[in-house]
């Protein structure tokens, strides 16, 4: 098989609010086949969240040990949690010829472009900065204070966009999802 052709490794970053957790809930809706990652998470599970579904919610000590048995392919602190990837799972669909994405941050995306040079790094933007904050404010699940962190932290993501192989622009999500798919070649 031509090493065009193969299925990749996609990782899909962007600043909190910009709207990746819907873009990849349309995308999976329209294509339930393809498969996401399930990170491991140091965080407290979220009302409704369920271990294995959303996250695999483990205690310090177990992620210690993800870290120690080296089977996470990433892992990064945000906003005083660790969050990893199991790398098991990522390699058994990479091998099975299935295409894979991740939806992680910035600083597990830069981990997984020097680990696995052929993975395609995406970087979802707002239409504006306005908008960013609409949506983030919008959303209604943080506290202002949470809010102005998570802004801050979106400068940083914001600027780093160059380092990525493909901008999206999440005007619609429908219009981003299909980008994604195709970028994915699963359409
Ligand atoms: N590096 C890394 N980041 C992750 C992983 N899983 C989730 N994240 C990122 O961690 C950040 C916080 O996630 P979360 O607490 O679920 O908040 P939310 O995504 O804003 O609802 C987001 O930027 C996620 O993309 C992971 O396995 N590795
Ligand atoms: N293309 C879009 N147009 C308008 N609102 C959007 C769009 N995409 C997402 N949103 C809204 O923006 C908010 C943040 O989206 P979310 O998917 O939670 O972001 P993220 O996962 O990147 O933190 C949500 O209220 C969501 O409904």
């Amino acid at each position: 098989m031509a090493a065009e052709v193969r299925p990749r490794l996609t990782v899909l970053s962007g600043p909190s609010g910009v709207g990746k957790s819907t873009v990849v809930a349309h995308m999976r809706k329209v294509h339930p086949e393809v498969w996401l990652s399930v990170s491991a998470t140091t965080r407290k599970p979220r009302p409704g969240e369920k271990h294995g579904v959303q996250y695999f919610f483990v205690s310090d000590d177990e992620f210690d040990k993800l870290v120690a048995n080296g089977e996470l392919l990433e892992w990064a602190e945000f906003a005083g949690n660790r969050y990893g990837t199991p790398r098991r799972a990522v390699l058994d669909r990479l091998e099975a010829g299935e295409p894979v994405l991740l939806e992680i941050d910035l600083q597990g995306a830069r981990q997984v472009k020097e680990s696995m040079k052929d993975s395609q790094l995406v970087f979802l933007a707002p239409p504006s900065w306005d908008e960013l904050v609409r949506r983030l404010t919008g959303r209604g699940t943080e506290s202002p204070e949470v809010i102005e962190r998570r802004l801050e932290a979106a400068k940083v993501e914001l600027a780093a966009e160059t380092e990525f192989d493909t901008t999206l622009v999440n005007t619609s999500v429908e219009d981003v999802a299909r980008e994604l798919l195709a970028l994915m070649r699963v359409v």
